[in-house]
C-alpha cells in the first residue's frame, strides 16, 4: 500500500519514560485515521514524530521517502511545509491581521506564491467566502476551524495531522469540521490523520488506531463509535508521573 508517512520501530523516551513503545505503522495514502487511546497512551507524541515535529530516540520516519532522521532542523522545517498541514484545538490564527491574510502567511513567510485559485475553492467548500476580510475573533470557533483547515490545505500537503480538531467546539460545529475533513479525503484524495478522544468523532474516519501505554494495540477499520468505546474500555491510564511502565 501507498504510505504518505511510515514509522518503522519508533521509540521515544523522556528521561526514564518510554511515550513510544517500538511502533511500526504506515499512513496509507487518501485514508482518513483517527487516533485514539487513553491519556498518556502516546497519541502527541506519535503524531510529533511522524510528522518530524520531533525525533524519536530509535527508529525511523519516513516521509515523501525521506528518513526524517537524515535530516538537520532547516531540512526537516522544510520537509515539513512542503508535506505536512497542521490543525490544532486551538486554531492557532493571527488575531491581528484578517482570515484571508491568515490563509496564505506560512506561504507568504516560505517565500511561496500562493495558489489563489486552490484557495478560493477552498474557502468556497467551506462556506467562509463572505468572511474573509475579518478578524480570526469575529468568527465562531467552528468558522476558525474551518479557516485553519484551509490554511492547512494551501500548500497542498501530502498528509494533515489534525490534534483534537474538534475539542473546542458545540457539536454542531463539530459535526460541520468532521464532514469537511472526510468530504476532503471522500473527494479530494487528501490524507488526514486525526487524534481524538471521542469515538463518535473517530468513527468518522477510515480506520482508528488505538494506542496503549506507547504501543499501538489495535487497529479497526471502519469503526463505529460503539466498537471504539468497547474497545477503550478497560484500556489503563498511564500514572500521571510516569513510574511504572
Ligand atoms: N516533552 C515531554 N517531556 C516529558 N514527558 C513527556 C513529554 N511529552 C509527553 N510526555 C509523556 O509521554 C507520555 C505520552 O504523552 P502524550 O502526550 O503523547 O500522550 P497522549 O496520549 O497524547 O495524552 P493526552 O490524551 O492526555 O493528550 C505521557 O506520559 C507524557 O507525560
Amino acid at each position: 500500500m501507498n504510505h504518505v508517512v511510515t514509522l518503522t520501530g519508533v521509540t521515544k523516551r523522556y528521561g526514564e519514560l518510554t511515550a513510544l513503545d517500538d511502533v511500526s505503522l504506515g499512513f496509507p495514502r487518501g485514508r482518513f485515521v483517527a487516533v485514539m487511546g487513553p491519556s498518556g497512551s502516546g497519541k502527541s507524541t506519535l503524531i510529533q514524530c511522524a510528522a518530524a515535529l520531533d525525533l524519536p530516540t530509535s527508529g525511523s520516519v519516513v516521509i515523501g521517502g525521506v528518513d526524517v532522521g537524515t535530516l538537520n532542523e532547516t531540512k526537516r522545517t522544510i520537509l515539513r511545509r512542503e508535506h505536512i498541514g497542521f490543525v490544532f484545538q486551538s486554531y492557532n490564527l493571527l488575531p491581528a491581521i484578517s482570515v484571508e491574510e491568515n490563509l496564505t502567511l506560512s506561504l507568504r513567510l516560505a517565500g511561496k506564491r500562493p495558489d489563489r485559485p486552490w484557495i478560493t475553492e477552498l474557502v468556497e467548500r467551506v462556506g467562509l467566502q463572505d468572511h474573509l476580510r475579518r478578524r480570526p475573533a469575529e468568527l465562531s470557533g467552528g468558522q476558525q476551524q474551518r479557516a485553519a483547515i484551509v490554511r492547512a490545505l494551501a500548500a497542498r500537503p501530502d498528509v494533515i495531522f489534525a490534534d483534537e480538531p474538534t475539542g473546542a467546539l458545540d457539536l454542531r460545529s463539530a459535526s460541520q469540521v468532521l464532514d469537511l475533513l472526510r468530504s476532503l479525503v471522500d473527494d479530494l484524495g487528501q490524507t488526514v490523520v486525526m487524534v481524538t478522544h471521542d469515538p463518535a468523532a473517530a468513527a468518522r474516519a477510515h480506520d482508528a488506531l488505538v494506542m496503549a501505554d506507547g504501543r499501538l494495540v489495535d487497529v479497526l477499520p471502519e469503526p463505529t463509535a460503539d466498537d471504539l468505546a468497547a474497545r477503550l474500555t478497560g484500556l489503563a491510564k498511564r500514572p500521571a508521573f510516569g513510574g511504572a511502565q
